[in-house]
């Protein structure tokens, strides 16, 4: 009999958790290295999960990985550690238990942390030790990130023809977290060949018990079920379980009612959970029909008014398009800030960017002043995020907050380094880079959180994307704008430019792309302030005639403002037939500076537009 078979005719009990189990017992090390220096322990787990009446073990290879190994400096022993672990598990199981070689998932929260090269290569890799060790079947578990699983599904389906159990996690009842229903992801792993599709870890019993309510009868393959002890409580600086095993006894029940013909456990359970699993299902006969609960969809209602205004990359597209960036001040008081805010409406822009806290140093809250401009100037704000100061939890709160102020223009960015600001001893939080924090917005205007949650609402961002061409290789810069395109950006700005040889580059490279670029300009304010960017600034050279031209007036502040001036006037003149977005950059507040700019760009722009009247 096969492990397949088996599952034809009857409900399996698998094992529960190995990590957790270790931790509990005070090891607070690679847990999979173990299987060479500790293997009676790693038997000794084995052993008592068979005893506890589990008929399906795992090898204890969940992050022996190149890429979870690397963390111990042990990425040299994938192939030795995962062929102990093998051996440690048949040896426990003799012919009492069958033996899956478990190969976790990479990707968590951030997706791009780990590309899918790297996934495919660090698999193979693993898998192939598994395989040749001759396991009676695969667990692919705790994949958060479909597509890392479907990914690893089809290679393993493609190498071998042992069974194959596929898991996903989720952060929510019934969906994951790119919002896929899962139901249809279950479909999706049945239909690339898995053999035993379920879920694993993150939730306790109940969350997974509701969410296979929506999950039909697959048609060839078997549901599964490895929920987590409780969900975790944090004490002293660790994670802690619920203990009370009894409750897995009611829940087995309800796993079966489900369909479930395969049970076992994840973190936080143990072999009391498993023999309490084992106690409650005497009858393993598998149900053969089932009513399916249908997902509940909420409604989305659509916030785009009727009137609102178009987002600024169809604005761009169609015509010139000016946006100015005015820093939220460092001091309590916005009396000057509004002054300039206003000077700039009247200027006739098409927004005001704000900046987060640019240069990692602590301003007012951009959130605020852009609510205050929006509803006391009826300007238009784009609000600047960065991945630095907000955590997961951060920016998605601050994100609903936007779409409840009804802003709906944002930058998102990864964030100057803490350590470069006034603050160098705060954290950097990054939880999301700054691709990540382009999809998660775009997944809010289709309604759903990053755990796939429904919003209730869909928001309606217009998502701009950094593009900063101050690199030594153009081209690799360029790279990353497709990736923020794909991963949904709408346009992009640019950080500044001060040559009109550069303006020229940065068309040429980017000709190719559809989406709308604003070319960053920012007036030169003194020499030092040029000699700072030319000498401090990385990426950021001055040419030496726009040195010199600063340096000439260098003891008169006016002069100097006007040099700034001019010399920005010039390349606005380089940018203009190639852009049609300007994104001018207010230094220190002088907005008499930058209303200036916007009024040349005006005036240029009325005389081109008389021009091609007068021309036909
Ligand atoms: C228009 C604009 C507005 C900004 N506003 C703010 C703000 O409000 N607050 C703030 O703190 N910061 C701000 N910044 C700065 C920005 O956060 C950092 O300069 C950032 O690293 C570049 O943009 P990004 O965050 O999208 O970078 P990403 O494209 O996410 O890049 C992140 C990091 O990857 C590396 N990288 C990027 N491109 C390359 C390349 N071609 N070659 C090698 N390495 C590369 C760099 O280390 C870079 O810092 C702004 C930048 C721009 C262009
Ligand atoms: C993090 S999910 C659990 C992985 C593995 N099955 C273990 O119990 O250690
Ligand atoms: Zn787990």
């Amino acid at each position: 009999m096969g492990l397949l078979q088996d599952l034809k005719e009857r409900i399996l009990i698998a094992d529960g958790a190995m990590g957790t189990l270790l931790y509990s017992h005070g090891v607070d090390r690679c847990f999979e290295e173990l299987n060479l220096s500790k293997p009676e322990d790693i038997i000794h787990i084995h052993e008592a999960y068979i005893a506890a009446g589990a008929e399906v073990i795992q090898t204890n290879t969940y992050g022996a990985n190149y890429v979870k190994l690397a963390r111990y400096g042990l990425e040299d022993e994938v192939p030795s550690i995962n062929r102990a672990a093998v051996r440690l598990a048949k040896k426990a199981a003799g012919n009492k238990a069958y033996v899956l070689g478990t190969i976790g998932g990479l990707r968590s929260i951030n997706k791009s942390a780990v590309s899918i090269d790297e996934v495919k290569r660090t698999f193979r890799e693993q898998l192939f030790v598994l395989l040749n060790e001759d396991v009676d079947g695969l667990l692919l578990e705790t994949y958060y990130d479909l597509e890392e699983l479907q990914t690893v599904l089809a290679i393993a389906r493609k190498e071998t023809d042992k069974p194959i159990i596929a898991h996903v996690s989720l952060h929510e009842v019934g969906v994951l977290q790119d919002g896929t229903p899962l139901s249809e992801a279950l479909a999706r792993l049945e239909q690339l060949g898995a053999d035993v599709i379920g879920l694993n870890c993150r939730l306790g019993p109940y969350h997974m018990i509701r969410s296979l309510e929506e999950v039909p009868l697959p048609k060839k393959a078997f549901l599964s079920a490895y929920p987590n002890a409780s969900l975790p409580d944090y004490r002293d600086g660790r994670l802690i379980y619920e203990t009370n095993t009894d409750y897995f006894k009611e829940t087995a029940l309800a796993f079966r009612e489900q369909g479930v013909r395969l049970i076992g456990g994840c973190c936080g359970t143990t072999p009391k959970h498993i023999e309490a699993i084992a106690n409650a299902l005497t009858d393993r006969t598998p149900i053969t029909e089932k009513v399916v609960k249908q997902r509940h969809v909420p409604i989305s209602i659509q916030t785009n008014e009727p009137n609102a205004a178009p987002p600024l990359q169809d604005i761009v597209r169609k015509r010139r398009s000016v946006i100015v960036e005015l820093d939220p001040p460092k001091k309590l008081g916005i009396a000057k800030f509004l002054e300039g805010a206003k000077a700039l409406k009247e200027a006739n822009i098409d927004a005001l960017t704000l900046a987060d806290n640019s240069l990692a140093t602590p301003r007012i809250s951009n959130m605020a002043l852009g609510s205050i401009v929006k509803e006391q100037l009826g300007i238009r704000p784009l609000i600047h995020i960065t991945c630095r100061d907000r955590n997961l939890i951060g920016l998605q709160s601050h994100l609903m907050g936007l779409h409840t102020l009804g802003i709906t223009d944002v930058l998102a960015i990864t964030g100057d380094p803490s350590k470069i600001g006034d603050f160098p001893g705060a954290t950097s939080v990054y939880d999301l880079s700054s691709f990540d924090l382009i999809r998660l917005i775009r997944q809010f205007n289709e309604g759903l959180s990053y755990s796939g949650k429904s919003l209730g609402q869909k928001t309606n961002f217009s998502i701009a994307a950094a593009f900063n061409p101050n690199v030594r290789h153009l081209d690799k810069a360029v790279e990353r704008l497709e990736k923020k395109i794909q991963c949904g950006a709408h346009y992009f700005i640019t950080q500044p430019l001060y040559s009109e040889r550069q303006i020229e580059e940065v068309y040429e490279a980017t000709k190719h792309l559809e989406t709308p670029i604003y070319i960053g300009i920012m007036p030169l304010v003194s020499a030092r302030n040029a000699d700072f960017l030319h000498h401090e600034v990385p990426g950021i050279t001055l040419s030496d005639e726009i040195r010199s031209r600063m340096a000439a007036c260098a003891n008169d502040p006016v002069q100097s403002a006007r040099e700034g001036i001019a010399i920005a006037k010039s390349l606005i003149d380089a940018a203009f037939d190639l852009f049609n977005g300007i994104y001018l950059i207010t230094p220190f507040l002088r907005y008499e500076m930058t209303v200036e700019l916007v009024r040349y760009i005006h005036e240029k722009e009325q005389a081109a537009q008389e021009r091609k009247v007068l021309h036909g």
